[in-house]
């Protein structure tokens, strides 16, 4: 099977900290990748390299067979690459809808499919963390993604809302939609992913199942300590 993304010996340093050292991995079609790791281990330097906002230092990002080292964000989402849109300043007294017709394309059943058309008149920034983060993965699906990078999707949501977002990348699913997903919330994250990655001071610490990376003794000793548990 080809991979929709391959990161072959990545490499980024800021000055003498290196903070990705020669990562390599796949991420193949419809497949929902997870990635963890204590703070500071280069987990949002990742998502910045792959989606074109740093330039590695070394190493190769492919997407759908084509290299796209170094390409800048605004064409890796033409080709169907993209990480969720975060709202900027100038776009948080708009309405939801006002939001989706900036950024153009089908929107309806989008807003629809997330539940935001109930809620289309609201000003963006009255909205709950939850209906935000709904706004921004649904203004992020208006481009059509074949991968989509969601970076801690589920961080300050109350356990009503998370419910709300697994619905929600439920539904990413079945639309098809590649998503690799950082997030410190386990169990929320174990619930969708086949496959996680641990990184570890710029370091691929292992990679595997959920249950069999919780078990392995190198990912309990940088990240998880003894007590742990996916409660
Ligand atoms: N633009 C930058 N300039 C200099 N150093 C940076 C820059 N961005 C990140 N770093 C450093 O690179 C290392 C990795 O940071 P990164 O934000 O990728 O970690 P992370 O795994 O996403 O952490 P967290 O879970 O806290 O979000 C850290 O030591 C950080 O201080």
């Amino acid at each position: 099977m080809k991979p929709l993304l391959k990161v072959e010996n990545v490499k980024k340093k800021f000055g003498e900290l290196v903070a990705l050292e020669n990562i390599s991995f796949e991420v193949f079609d419809r497949e929902c990748l997870g990635i963890i790791g204590p703070n500071g281990a280069g987990k949002t330097t990742l998502f910045n390299v792959i989606s074109g906002h740093m330039r590695p230092t070394e190493g190769r990002v492919f997407f759908d067979g084509k290299d796209i080292t170094g390409k800048r964000p605004s064409e890796l989402v033409k080709l169907g690459l993209v990480r969720t849109f975060q709202i900027i300043r100038a776009f948080r007294n708009m309405t939801v809808e006002e939001n989706f017709q900036a950024v153009g394309g089908d929107y309806e059943g989008i807003m629809k499919e997330l539940g935001l058309w109930g809620k289309r008149n609201m000003v963006a920034k009255n909205l709950s963390q939850g209906d935000l983060r709904k706004l921004n993965i649904g203004l992020s699906l208006t481009t059509k993604p074949k991968l989509l990078l969601l970076d801690e999707p589920f961080s300050g949501l109350s356990p009503k809302e998370c419910a709300e977002l697994h619905a929600v990348i439920d539904h990413l699913k079945e639309r098809g939609v590649t998503m690799v997903i950082i997030e410190h919330k386990l169990k929320e994250l174990f619930s969708h992913v086949e496959r996680v990655l641990v990184l570890n001071y710029g370091i691929l610490l292992c990679e595997g199942k959920p249950d069999e990376v919780v078990n392995d003794v190198k990912v309990i000793e940088a990240y998880l300590g003894d007590g742990y548990a996916v409660a």
